[in-house]
């Protein structure tokens, strides 16, 4: 009897006839408002008017015993249905012996609507995944890693399911992306609510495409709890080759030096920016490496501008293949370089400048029968905060590049403190264009 009352879901036990003969307050709350005449005596007159085949289906329930139907949605009517009050129940009738009958009566108003909302969320997000051909969509976890893979994510990229685990940078080139950078894209569509890049992505078979990803925080993910599998993220790769093709031209006036096709003063500054801005979150070692050929103006005297141009074309390719994607690679003005590499120590950068001061040292670059021979020179500093930002690094790079060229040139120095304090060095003006 306790059980009955205190039950979370309405009971009602009655008599064969419908007759009511137990009934707890749940039932009694749901059943009133149907009632025709405000009482409830009987159960079958009570849903009569949503129910009507409730007393024949009960009545032509063959066995002695058992469950006459299970979990039927009853739809009340129109003008029962005022806004927070209930719309379906969900209604059990058990046959205890040929005299008594037990209704299960519970109100599945919103759990029906939510059903039908994913329903719908899930016939939407399935258009878009089998129709729209040039989107790819995928669920990221908090550490990045694919939580998914479906259709769009097979078009697009061609990649199969044993990509689910692997971190979403397996779309981007070899090298186009640090761990780190994995995570500051996260952080900013944390911040900013979305994250987006533009660049060449990869697909399985090792061709690349014009892409741009736009990241963006799931809403309620915090119903996932602390699980770090759990989808965290929606990731949206878009193949814009087309538009990339009709928008290249501008880009490639705007940010590529002419001559050499590196990134030209503009979008070396611009990249600096947002690499400090980055490290300002997290912080991390930032490297710069300034090159300058060493006694250029004799190789322009003595072959001439057009050969000139050629060694600086050269040494822009040797500068491209030397380093990674995630570098930026840029002509700052004349024959002066300058390569930005971010979670960088200087141990490393200074490798990295070591290994093309000697390769650039065995290239001979034909021009109009001749084979022209050069050499470089070059300063490497580091941002360890973001205190002093670009132009402090830049000050630095090039005290270091001073030291090396008044070393005896063709080697690479690195900025020490000593250098600041000898005000010999030579001060350049290097604000962005
Ligand atoms: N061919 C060519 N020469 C350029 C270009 N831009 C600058 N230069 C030349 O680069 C030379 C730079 O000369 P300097 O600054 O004296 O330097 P350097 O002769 O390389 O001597 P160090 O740097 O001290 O080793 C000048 O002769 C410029 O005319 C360019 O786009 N093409």
């Amino acid at each position: 009897m306790q059980f009955l009352y205190l039950a979370p879901v309405g009971l009602v036990q009655a008599g064969i006839d419908g007759e009511i003969v137990m009934i707890n307050p749940i039932s009694a709350q749901l059943l009133m408002p149907l009632s025709p005449d405000g009482s409830l005596t009987n159960l079958f007159t009570a849903l009569e008017s949503v129910a009507p085949d409730l007393r024949l289906q009960c009545a032509q329930y063959p066995k002695a015993n058992g469950m006459v139907f299970e979990g039927e949605h009853i739809h009340l009517r129109a003008d029962d249905s005022i806004r927070g009050t209930p719309q379906i129940l969900s209604l059990t009738l058990l046959k205890l012996d040929a005299a008594r009958v037990m209704a299960v009566i519970q109100d599945v108003t919103a759990e029906v609507r939510r059903e039908r909302q994913l329903r719908q969320s899930d016939a939407w997000l399935n258009a878009i995944l089998t129709r729209i051909s040039d989107y790819a969509l995928a669920a990221v976890d908090r550490a990045g890693r694919l939580c998914d893979w479906n259709e769009s994510i097979a078009r697009v990229t061609g990649f199969g399911e044993h990509i689910v685990g692997s971190p979403y940078s397996i779309f981007y080139p070899p090298d186009a992306m640090t761990g780190e950078h994995l995570l500051d894209r996260l952080r900013e569509a944390d911040t900013n609510g979305w994250s987006m890049d533009e660049g060449l992505r990869l697909r399985a078979d090792g061709s690349q495409f014009w892409c741009s990803a736009l990241i963006a925080p799931l809403p309620d993910r915090e119903a996932f709890g602390d699980d770090p599998a759990a989808p965290r993220y929606c990731l949206i790769l878009r193949d814009i080759s087309d538009k990339r093709a009709a928008t290249e031209k501008r880009r490639q006036a705007a940010f590529c030096d002419h001559l050499t096709s590196l990134a030209n003063r503009r979008a070396f500054f611009e990249a600096a920016e947002l690499e400090l801005d980055r490290a300002a979150h997290t912080p991390r070692s930032l490297a710069l490496i300034v090159f300058d050929a060493d006694h250029f103006k004799h190789i322009n005297d003595r072959y001439g501008h057009p050969a000139g141009d050629r060694v600086l074309c050269d040494l822009a390719n040797v500068l491209r293949d030397t380093f990674r994607a995630v570098d930026t690679v840029a002509r700052l003005g004349g024959e002066e370089f300058a390569v930005l590499l971010p979670s960088t120590g200087i141990e490393q950068a200074l490798a990295g400048a070591e290994r093309l001061r000697a390769l650039v040292a065995t290239r001979l670059v034909a021009a109009d029968g001749a084979e022209i021979a050069y050499t470089v020179s070059a300063g490497v500093a580091i941002l360890d905060g973001t205190a002093g930002g670009i132009d402090l690094l830049i000050k630095r790079a090039d005290e270091a590049l001073y030291q090396a060229k008044a070393q005896g040139r063709n080697r690479v120095a690195p900025w020490t403190p000593e250098l600041t304090l000898h005000e010999n060095t030579p001060q350049r003006s290097r604000n962005a264009d």
